[in-house]
C-alpha cells in the first residue's frame, strides 16, 4: 500500500508528476472503529483483502484511475475513526464523505446517523459560498448478510432523510464492488462540479438590460468586471472568504502533494451505478430536518456539530439548485 501513499515520496519512482491526471477527486471515510474503512481503501487501491490493519492509521492515499474513460486521480483519506474534532477538516478538505456502517453493527449505524447529523448542524450556521460537497452513507460487510442487523431499507430511508446517496458494499468480496463505489462516488462529484459551473456562470451573466439602457451615456466600461470569470473553479470564494475562513480550527499539514488542488476539469456523467439503492443526491435543505438530534446527542460528534461557525464568516449564501445544506466551507 504504501506505494501510493500520498506522503511517501517513492510515488515519484513509480509515476511522474506531469503524467498524473488533472483532475481530483478528494474522498474521505468516515465512521466508527472496525466498519471496515482501511479495507475499503486498502481494496481499492491493491484490489486485495487485509484482515489485520493498523487501527490507528490516518493517512491519504492516491491512485490515478479511469471512470469514464476520464482520468481522475483520486485521493482517498482513512480516518482513525474516534477523532471527532478532526471533522470541520475532513469536510473542508474532501469533495466527497462517505459515511461508513457495518451492516453487522448496530451502534455503528447509529454512529454513522450522528455524523450526519453532526455535518448537517455544522453546515446550517455556515455563511460562506462554497462548493457542493457529495454525502454517501455506506452499509459495509454486506458478505455478512447471515449476521446483519441493520437492514437495506433501514439505510435507505436514512439515506433518503438526509438526501445523501446510499450503497452497500463488502470489502471482502470482489473488487468490483468496491471499484464501483469509488467510480460512483467519482461520477457524483463530478456531476456537482457540472452543477456548480452551471449555477456560477449564470450568477457571472452580465446584466444586458443595463448596457443597452446605457448607450447614450458616456461612462467607462465595465465589461471587464461584468463577464470576468473566477479563476478559481467550482467556487465563488473571494479573497474576503478566504480570510474569513482563518476562524475555522487549522487542520494538520498537508503532504507537499496534496497542498495544492488543481483545476479540475468535468466530464459529462454517461454511466449509471450498479451498486446504488437509491438517487445519489448530496446533501439538502430537506436534511436539515432530520430528526436524529437524539442520538447525535449522545455522541461526540454532537460537540463538533454545535460549535459555532466561523464568526467572520459572513459571506452571502449563494443559493443552490441542488442544495443549501451541502454548501460546505471547501475552497
Ligand atoms: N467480513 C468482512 N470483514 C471486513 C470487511 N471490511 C473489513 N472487515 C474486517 O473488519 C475489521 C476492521 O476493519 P478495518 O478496515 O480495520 O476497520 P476500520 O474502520 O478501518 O477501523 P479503524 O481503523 O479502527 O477505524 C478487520 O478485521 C477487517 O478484516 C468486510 O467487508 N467484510
Amino acid at each position: 500500500m504504501s506505494r501510493y501513499r500520498s506522503t511517501n515520496s517513492s510515488i515519484k519512482s513509480h509515476l511522474s508528476t506531469a503524467s498524473l491526471p488533472k483532475e481530483e477527486v478528494n474522498i474521505v471515510l468516515l465512521g466508527k472503529q472496525s466498519v471496515g474503512k482501511s479495507a475499503l481503501v486498502v481494496k481499492y487501491l491493491t484490489k486485495r483483502f487485509i484482515r489485520e490493519y493498523d487501527p490507528f492509521l490516518e493517512d491519504t492515499y492516491w491512485k490515478p484511475d479511469a471512470v469514464d474513460q476520464q482520468e481522475v486521480l483520486v485521493k482517498v483519506m482513512d480516518t482513525y475513526g474516534k477523532d471527532d474534532k478532526q471533522l470541520p477538516y475532513y469536510l473542508k478538505w474532501a469533495d466527497a464523505v462517505l459515511i461508513t456502517y457495518s451492516i453487522t453493527q448496530l451502534d455503528s449505524f447509529e454512529m454513522a446517523l450522528a455524523y450526519l447529523d453532526a455535518i448537517n448542524t455544522y453546515s446550517k450556521g455556515l455563511t460562506v459560498s462554497t462548493n457542493e460537497l457529495v454525502i454517501m452513507l455506506l452499509g459495509n460487510k454486506l458478505d455478512l448478510e447471515r449476521t446483519r442487523v441493520v437492514s437495506k431499507s433501514e439505510g435507505e430511508s436514512v439515506a433518503l432523510k438526509f438526501s445523501c446517496a446510499f450503497c452497500e458494499t463488502t470489502a471482502a468480496d470482489d473488487y468490483e464492488y468496491v471499484q464501483q463505489l469509488f467510480h460512483r462516488t467519482v461520477r457524483e462529484v463530478r456531476k456537482e462540479r457540472e452543477r456548480a459551473m452551471a449555477s456560477s456562470s449564470i450568477d457571472e451573466e452580465p446584466p444586458t438590460a443595463a448596457i443597452n439602457i446605457n448607450t447614450n451615456v458616456n461612462v467607462p466600461s465595465s465589461s471587464s468586471s461584468a463577464s470576468s470569470n473566477s479563476s478559481i473553479p467550482f467556487t465563488n470564494f473571494n479573497e474576503t472568504d478566504k480570510h474569513s475562513s482563518s476562524n475555522i480550527p487549522l487542520p494538520p499539514p498537508m503532504p507537499a502533494t496534496l497542498a495544492h488542488r488543481v483545476a479540475k476539469p468535468v466530464k459529462t456523467e454517461s454511466q449509471t451505478s450498479v451498486t446504488s439503492s437509491t438517487s445519489s443526491l448530496p446533501l439538502s435543505s430537506s436534511m436539515k430536518s432530520g430528526s436524529l438530534s437524539t442520538i447525535a446527542s449522545t455522541s461526540t460528534l454532537a460537540s463538533v456539530a454545535s460549535a459555532p461557525p466561523p464568526a467572520s464568516a459572513t459571506t452571502k449564501r449563494t443559493p443552490s439548485k441542488t442544495s443549501v445544506f451541502s454548501k460546505i466551507f471547501k475552497n
